[in-house]
């Protein structure tokens, strides 16, 4: 059955089509003027589209061309292919010249585009298939629905699709992500879901900072910091020469301004303001919160081109981690055993920052330029690890990717591979992950030839894997396999200087707003169940509902560190006794008062002495530190 056109696109196309007429007003402006484009280019609006898609080789070249912008799409892709299989469409990446290099999504619908070519490896520039989303977009440079009949083929007429354009932070356009499904469907949210996921994506672009720039992450709203939704803003030499959507919006400026506007053009203070207090104005006169991230080193050259990507969507900006000298030795001595080619088994409670440890492995190690592919054992389900680790050719199993994948472990080449959780690894697993290590190389799933394979291997557990074996569950050939050597990090209640710890990370999230002794002494007193991350988060928390000058009290804490019984915590007992259990009752000697004081004292230390310095440090004034600890001490 012929499809139905809409009665006024239908007539607007006699119109364009057959009489060669302008119908203003009966299609989107953005529609017509493609139309006129294309029929410049002289592409015929009847003929059968004629799209030829290359072969695998090209294709698998024109991923790994394109490998940053697919890596740090791939969370993007994964979360909307989901929402794709359930709405019978599809999610696809193209390349800069709308090259497709991925599509994935409803298998009905992937076979539905396919027969007309919207798939891998076909080319949708709007020269070679007229008006279409992808092409459309990359020609608009910006975000483009193109439904049904506005398609210039009338073979496309049964799609409707939604695509925007990737830019990298320097104002180059890379790539489209884009939406396609039934034209017959409404997708009433496909653009909006396009354009955050390419916020996304172009965030993460920042990631790891720009070389020699200073990056300033800025928002009206500070709840909005550390989100897609962030400015950002690279500076060098006082040139903005890089900066995401967000930032630009800021400003009303548009990507050609990049490498012309000048930092006094834009703000009317100094950045160091931004640096001591979090906030800065704008020349328009608007107060931003925000902090500053100090220019990324350009890194020693590696061989190759270094890839400063992570497959993984999580980071944390609202601050580097901190790591206490214990901390460090433990990287010190766990990068020596990594570079030495051995696995390292990372331990700890849940949220005590086994990745956030990883990650700096890989930060700090001689692959820092290479990949960093986690995968969580427990989050991916039990069917899928196999195909997603150690990937498939063409048409290994049903359901599979036509070009097959090349799974993560091999996506890790020449970096860091982190399972995490790996003792969720299914039992029927281990032995293949086990030969994989053994071997250093890889025969995918459905045969081909065997990839060798080159990473180092951290993984991580919060469980007791030596308990794990005794009870059948973890193979011991493999445990001795991957924690050559071991770290354990201490969960926070256990933590040997917490007043101090709680007094760094406030230093940072805080930007100088200022806590109350009485907030400091029940964050210092609480037992935290979740340790870095659940305090990281009550952190933020705090930061967003506070007023810059007014100090933050104990009524400002979340509603279950306010319940928790005052000084919950536990200090170990001072004949070395064993340390409480988590949500331990009160014992004698644990005194708020003290533990206040045991953080100002460790501030004061770690600031030399300089009373002005602690204070800001702690988030609280001059005059308590003097209060507190008496003139006596700080002299
Ligand atoms: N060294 C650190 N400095 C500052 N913040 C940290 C640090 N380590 C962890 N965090 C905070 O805690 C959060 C959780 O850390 P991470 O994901 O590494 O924990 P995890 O132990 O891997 O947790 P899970 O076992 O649940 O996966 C981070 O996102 C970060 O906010």
């Amino acid at each position: 059955m012929a499809r139905r056109i809409d009665g006024d696109l239908a007539q607007a196309r006699r119109a364009f089509f057959e009489w060669g007429g302008a119908p203003v007003g009966q299609v989107p402006s953005t529609i017509l003027q493609s139309w006129r484009r294309c029929r410049q280019l002289g592409l015929d609006a009847v003929r059968k589209p004629s799209i030829e898609p290359v072969d695998a080789r090209r294709l698998r070249e024109m991923r790994e061309r394109h490998e940053k912008l697919w890596r740090l799409a791939r969370a993007e892709i994964e979360l909307l292919s989901h929402e794709a299989a359930s709405t019978d469409s599809i999610v696809i990446l193209t390349d800069a010249d709308g090259w497709i290099l991925d599509a994935e999504g409803n298998l009905g619908f992937l076979d539905k585009a396919g027969r007309v070519a919207l798939m891998p490896g076909a080319c949708w520039h709007e020269s070679q298939v007229g008006t279409n989303a992808i092409g459309t977009a990359i020609h608009e440079q910006q975000g483009v629905e193109v439904r049904g009949g506005e398609h210039y083929l009338p073979a496309h007429r049964i799609l409707s699709c939604s695509a925007a354009p990737v830019f990298e932070p320097y104002g180059q356009l890379v790539g489209v992500l884009d939406i396609s499904g039934e034209s017959s469907v409404s997708h009433a949210h496909a653009m909006g879901l396009v354009r955050l996921a390419v916020a996304n994506i172009e965030h993460r672009y920042f990631e790891k900072g720009l070389p020699d720039c200073e990056l300033l992450r800025v928002h009206r709203d500070p709840a909005l910091l550390g989100t897609a939704r962030e400015g950002l803003l690279a500076f060098r030499d006082g040139r903005l020469v890089a900066a995401n959507r967000s930032g630009l919006d800021l400003f009303g400026l548009d990507r050609g301004e990049l490498g012309r506007a000048s930092y006094e053009s834009l703000f009317a203070e100094s950045v160091s303001r931004l640096h001591d207090e979090g906030m800065l104005q704008t020349r328009g006169g608007d107060m931003l919160a925000g902090h500053v991230d100090a220019p990324e080193k350009p890194r020693r050259a590696r061989g190759g081109a270094p890839i400063q990507v992570t497959a993984s969507a999580r980071h944390d900006s609202a601050g580097r981690p901190i790591f206490d000298s214990r901390l460090d030795a433990e990287l010190q001595r766990a990068l020596r055993v990594l570079d030495a080619g051995m696995a390292v088994l990372v331990n700890g409670e849940t949220g005590s920052g086994k990745e956030v440890f990883a990650r700096e492995l890989h930060r700090r190690g001689s692959r820092a330029g290479k990949p960093f592919v986690a995968v969580n054992c427990a989050a991916l389900p039990e069917s899928l690890i196999e195909s997603e680790l150690f990937g498939y050719e063409d048409g290994a199993f049903t359901g599979a990717r036509k070009q097959g994948n090349p799974g993560l472990m091999r996506q890790a080449d020449g970096g860091v591979l982190f399972l995490d959780e790996i003792g969720d690894m299914p039992l029927s697993l281990q032995p293949r992950l086990l030969r994989v290590l053994q071997e250093r190389e890889l025969t995918p799933l459905g045969g081909g030839k065997p990839v060798k394979l080159d990473f180092a291997l951290v993984c991580a557990t919060h469980c007791d894997l030596e308990e794990a074996i005794g009870e059948g569950r973890f193979r011991a050939d493999l445990y001795y396999r991957i924690s050559h050597h071991g770290v354990h990090l201490d969960a926070l209640r256990e933590h040997a200087d917490l007043p101090a710890l709680i007094a760094e990370l406030w230093a940072r999230i805080g930007r100088g707003k200022t806590l109350a002794d009485d907030a400091m002494a029940r964050l210092v007193g609480y037992d935290w169940p979740g340790n870095l991350r659940q305090l990281v988060s009550c952190l933020r928390t705090m930061d967003a509902l506070g007023e810059p000058g007014v100090p933050l009290t104990e009524r400002d804490l979340p509603g279950y560190l306010q319940k928790a019984p005052r000084g919950a915590r536990l200090a170990p007992a001072a004949d070395g006794g064993d340390a409480p259990a988590p949500g331990a009752m009160p014992v004698a000697g644990t005194d708020l008062d003290a533990l206040a004081e045991a953080a100002m004292r460790a501030a004061l230390k770690a600031c030399d002495g300089n009373v002005s310095r602690a204070a800001r440090r702690l988030g609280v004034s001059r005059s308590t530190l003097y209060r507190r600890l008496g003139k006596d001490v700080l002299q």
